[in-house]
Order: structure tokens, then C-alpha cells, then sequence
């Protein structure tokens, strides 16, 4: 089965380390939860494997990296753009095409947000301004996923539903995540990080969510 393996992973900030040496597998279909106290690494983790996977991977950053000027529209469409020439690109920024109008608005409508199609995302709420993220990652129709607290923001049901159509759309995804409940629920695979370092690699079905409190 094909996967990703990944060795001798480092981070430092300031001369000191604050990952690693790492290296582990991540195999292809597996939807791994990383999970860990602030400042455990994960986010410094994510970016770590998103440097190594390239353009391999659709990325939900935790500052979100939209773009305020433009509507929403444009930010989810941002998720392709390296997957068309720069003549569709620019007649997008002016005039959109139906087919892609279709099917960013049929996104928008599953997140709940098909209003805000045309609104600048400087007017977004914390919650909508993470939805446009996330459709911007699944519009990008990457195979895998990289996604720092995806669902940080978002009420109850909708982080229910958006994890759903996170492990439903992409085939194998690595997702950091506060809510240890959330990542029991919706994951495979479970690695804890402490201090820079895995203190827990498990299959979910083999964990409760009282194993994985030792790491906090
Ligand atoms: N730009 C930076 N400059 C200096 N130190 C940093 C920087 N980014 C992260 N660190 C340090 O690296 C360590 C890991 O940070 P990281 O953001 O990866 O943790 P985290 O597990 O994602 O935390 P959180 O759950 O709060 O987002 C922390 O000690 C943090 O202070």
C-alpha cells in the first residue's frame, strides 16, 4: 500500500529544538488525529509534513491564510490555481465561469454559508472565515490533507458534519485537533505529541478518550 514515509523530521526555533528527530508512516487511507497540549509542536508538525508533501496536499492553516480583499468566491477558488493557465485565472478574477460559480456555491451550501458567495471575506465571521478555508481545501480535490484545528470555531453539529465531509473527501488526511472526543469520533489513527516528540501512536478503535489525557 502506498503512503508517505517521513524521516528525520526537525524543527527550531532560536537555536532549540522544538520537533524531533521524527520520522514515522503515514499510510495511504489512514485519517490521522494529532493531538497534544499547546505548544506540544503540532502546528510546527503539520507545517513540517506540508513542506515535504508539496503541492501533494490541500493545507487548512490554523491563521487560515485567506485573502480579505477578495470574496469569498475567490478565496475557495484560490484552492486550483495552480491548476489552470493565468488566461482562465485572470478572466476568473473579473468573470467568473458557471462551472466554477456551480460548484464553489454547492460547497458554500453543504457548509451552510451559500449566501456569502460574493462577501469579502474581511466580513466573515471566525466561523464563516474557517468554513471558506475548508472549502478552499476541498475544492483544491487534493488526495490528501494537512489541517491545523479545522473545526476550532465552528458550533457542534457543523464541526460533526465538516469532519465528516473531511474524511469522506480525501483519502488519507492528517488533522490536528483540541477536541480529543472529536478526533476519537472522526479518526483512525491517534499520535499524541509531547514536547516535540510522539508519546502516542494508536489505532483510535484501541483508545478511550482517558488514555489519551495523559498527554495534557
Ligand atoms: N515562530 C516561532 N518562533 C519561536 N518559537 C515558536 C514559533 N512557532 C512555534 N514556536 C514554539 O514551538 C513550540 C511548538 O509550537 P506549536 O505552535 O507547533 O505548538 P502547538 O502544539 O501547535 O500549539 P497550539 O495547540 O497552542 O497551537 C512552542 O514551544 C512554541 O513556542
Amino acid at each position: 500500500m502506498s503512503g508517505f514515509d517521513f524521516n528525520g523530521l526537525t524543527a527550531s526555533f532560536d537555536g532549540e529544538r522544538v520537533i524531533g528527530p521524527l520520522s514515522f508512516r503515514i499510510n495511504e487511507g489512514e485519517h490521522v488525529g494529532l493531538v497534544g497540549k499547546s505548544g506540544a509542536g503540532k502546528s510546527t508538525l503539520i507545517r513540517l509534513l506540508y513542506d515535504r508533501l508539496d503541492s501533494q496536499a490541500s493545507l487548512v492553516p490554523q491563521g487560515l491564510g485567506l485573502v480579505n480583499a477578495l470574496p469569498v468566491f475567490h478565496n475557495v477558488f484560490m484552492g486550483q490555481l495552480d491548476q489552470h493557465g493565468t488566461w482562465y485565472n485572470t478572466v476568473t478574477l473579473i468573470r467568473p465561469f458557471r462551472r466554477d460559480k456551480d460548484a464553489i456555491r454547492a460547497l458554500l451550501t453543504e457548509l451552510g454559508i451559500p449566501e456569502k458567495l460574493w462577501i469579502p471575506a474581511a466580513a466573515l465571521s471566525g466561523g464563516q472565515r474557517q468554513r471558506v478555508a475548508i472549502a478552499r481545501a476541498l475544492y483544491r480535490q487534493a488526495p490528501t490533507l494537512l489541517a491545523d484545528e479545522p473545526i476550532s470555531a465552528l458550533d457542534g453539529p457543523m464541526a460533526q458534519q465538516v469532519m465528516t465531509m473531511l474524511t469522506n473527501q480525501f483519502t488519507t488526511s492528517i488533522v490536528a485537533l483540541h477536541d480529543v472526543e472529536m478526533a476519537l469520533a472522526h479518526c483512525t489513527r491517534i499520535i499524541g505529541i509531547q514536547d516535540g516528540q510522539i508519546a502516542l501512536d494508536q489505532p483510535a478503535s484501541e483508545l478511550t478518550a482517558a488514555d489519551i489525557s495523559v498527554l495534557y
